[in-house]
C-alpha cells in the first residue's frame, strides 16, 4: 500500500514538473520575440535546464539596444519618403547634386555615402562594353560630360549618362575630373546648364594628394610607359625628380597679379603631358580663380578632405542641410570597416556595411608612404599656392 501511494506520489510531482515546464516554454516563447528565441539552445540543453538557467537570467544575451525617438522618426520617415516614390514613372532628370573634385580627395567615398538616402538617385546603367572595366565604380557615377563636351551642348548625350529618376528626386553625379582638368569653360558650361545646381568640392592634403594620384596612375599603367620609356618612372620620387623642376619653372610660386592667367596656363600644361595634372590639379587656389565668378559659398560647399576621412558622419549630415534633403543619413551611420579601417556606410536597416572597392584604398592606409624628401619638396612647392587658398576661402586646413 505504501509503495503504491509513494509511486503515486511520485507519478504526480513528475506530471507538475512537466506541466509547468510546458507552461513556462509557452508564455516564454509569447514574450520574448522570436528571433530572440535559439533553438540551438533548446536542442543542446533539456528544456528544464534551460528555463532554469533563463529565470536566473544568464541566457537573454545583450537587451536590444534602446530605440531613440531620432531613430523612430528617421524610420517612419524613411519609409514615408520611400512609398512618395513607389510606382512612380522614370525619366531623364538633370543632376541636382554634382561633386566636381578633387581627384583623389575621397569623392567616390562621399558619394557612396550620401548613395542610400531615398530622395537621391546615382548611377547609370553602364553599356555592356564598358561592365566589364577595372573601374566600373568609378564609370558608374562619372558622367564625364562638361569635361568631354563642347559648347554645343546635347542635353540627350547628358541624359544618357544619368540614372533614370523619379520627379523630386535627386539625380546625383560626380565627376573630379570637372575642378581641375581641361576644358576651361567647364565652370561656364555648368553654370549655364544646370544654373541652380549647388556642387560639392573636396579639398585634401595636395602632397598627399598627389602621391594617391601617382598610385592611382601606375595601378592604370600610365606612369610607366610615356614615351615609351617603361622604367622611367620607376618611383614617385623619379616621376618628381623629372615634373617638379618642370612644373617650378611654368607655374612657380602664388603670384596674386599673375593668378588669373596661370590659372589658364595650369590648364594649359595638362594638355602638353596628361602626367602634369599629378602635380597641378593639387594647386587649388588657382583652378578655383575660374571656377569665383559662377560659384560662391551658397552654391560651392568646400569639405574638408582631412575630416571626411576621419569622421565624415557630421559632414553627411551638413550636406543634407545644404541641399534641403530630409535628414535620413545619421552621424552614426558611418563606422569603420573594421578589415581596412577606411569609414563606410552602415546600413541601419541591416546592419550590412558598404565596402569601399579596394581602388579607393591605396595611400591613406599606409601601404604607399612618401619618403621625408619629398614631403619636403611637395610642401615647399605647394607653400604659397595653399596660404593664398587659405586667404581665398577665409578658412584654414591642417596641411602645412
Ligand atoms: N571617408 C573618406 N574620406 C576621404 N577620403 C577617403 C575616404 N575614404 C577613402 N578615401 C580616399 O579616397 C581616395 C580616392 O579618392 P577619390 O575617390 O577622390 O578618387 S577618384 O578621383 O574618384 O578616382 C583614396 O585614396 P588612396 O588611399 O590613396 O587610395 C582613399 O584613401
Amino acid at each position: 500500500m505504501l509503495t503504491l501511494m509513494k509511486s503515486l506520489l511520485l507519478g504526480v510531482f513528475c506530471l507538475s514538473v512537466v506541466t509547468l515546464c510546458l507552461f513556462n516554454l509557452e508564455l516564454h516563447r509569447k514574450v520574448l520575440p522570436r528571433n530572440q528565441i535559439s533553438f540551438d539552445t533548446y536542442q543542446s540543453q533539456s528544456i528544464a535546464e534551460y528555463l532554469l538557467r533563463r529565470f536566473q537570467n544568464l541566457e537573454y544575451g545583450e537587451p536590444p539596444a534602446p530605440v531613440s525617438d531620432e531613430d523612430k522618426l528617421r524610420r517612419e520617415l524613411w519609409l514615408k519618403t520611400e512609398e512618395q516614390f513607389q510606382n512612380k514613372t522614370k525619366s531623364c532628370h538633370l543632376p541636382k547634386i554634382v561633386g566636381i573634385g578633387t581627384e583623389k580627395c575621397g569623392t567616390f567615398a562621399l558619394f557612396d555615402f550620401l548613395r542610400p538616402h531615398p530622395m537621391i538617385r546615382m548611377g547609370r546603367e553602364l553599356p555592356p562594353e564598358l561592365k566589364d572595366d577595372p573601374f566600373v565604380g568609378d564609370l558608374e557615377i562619372e558622367a564625364h560630360y562638361f569635361d568631354q563636351s563642347s559648347t554645343s551642348y546635347d542635353l540627350k548625350q547628358y541624359c544618357a549618362r544619368l540614372p533614370l529618376a523619379e520627379e523630386g528626386a535627386f539625380v546625383a553625379e560626380k565627376t573630379p575630373a570637372y575642378f581641375s582638368f581641361p576644358p576651361l569653360f567647364v565652370p561656364m558650361s555648368i553654370k549655364k546648364v544646370l544654373p541652380h545646381t549647388k556642387l560639392l568640392l573636396v579639398l585634401c592634403d595636395p602632397v598627399k594628394r598627389a602621391l594617391s594620384d601617382f598610385q592611382h596612375e601606375w595601378d592604370l599603367l600610365r606612369v610607366h610607359n610615356e614615351s615609351g620609356e617603361l622604367t622611367r618612372y620607376h618611383n614617385f620620387t623619379s616621376y618628381l625628380d623629372v615634373y617638379l623642376p618642370r612644373m617650378t619653372q611654368e607655374v612657380g610660386e602664388w603670384i596674386e597679379e599673375r593668378a588669373t592667367l596661370m590659372s589658364y596656363r595650369v590648364i594649359k600644361e595638362h594638355n602638353k603631358h596628361f602626367l602634369n595634372h599629378i602635380l597641378t590639379v593639387g594647386l587649388y587656389a588657382l583652378h578655383l580663380k575660374r571656377w569665383f565668378p559662377y560659384y560662391d559659398q551658397s552654391n560651392l560647399m568646400i569639405i574638408d578632405g582631412g575630416k571626411l576621412l576621419s569622421d565624415p558622419g557630421p559632414i553627411i549630415e551638413e550636406i543634407q542641410d545644404f541641399y534641403d534633403l530630409p535628414k535620413l543619413l545619421l552621424k552614426e551611420d558611418y563606422v569603420r570597416d573594421p578589415d581596412t579601417n577606411y569609414f563606410c556606410f552602415k546600413d541601419w536597416k541591416t546592419g550590412e556595411l558598404r565596402r569601399l572597392p579596394k581602388s579607393k584604398q591605396r595611400t591613406r592606409n599606409g601601404n604607399a608612404k612618401l619618403t621625408d624628401e619629398e614631403t619636403v619638396r611637395l610642401k615647399s612647392f605647394y607653400k604659397t599656392h595653399n596660404e593664398a587658398l587659405f586667404k581665398m576661402l577665409n578658412r584654414t586646413f591642417n596641411w602645412v
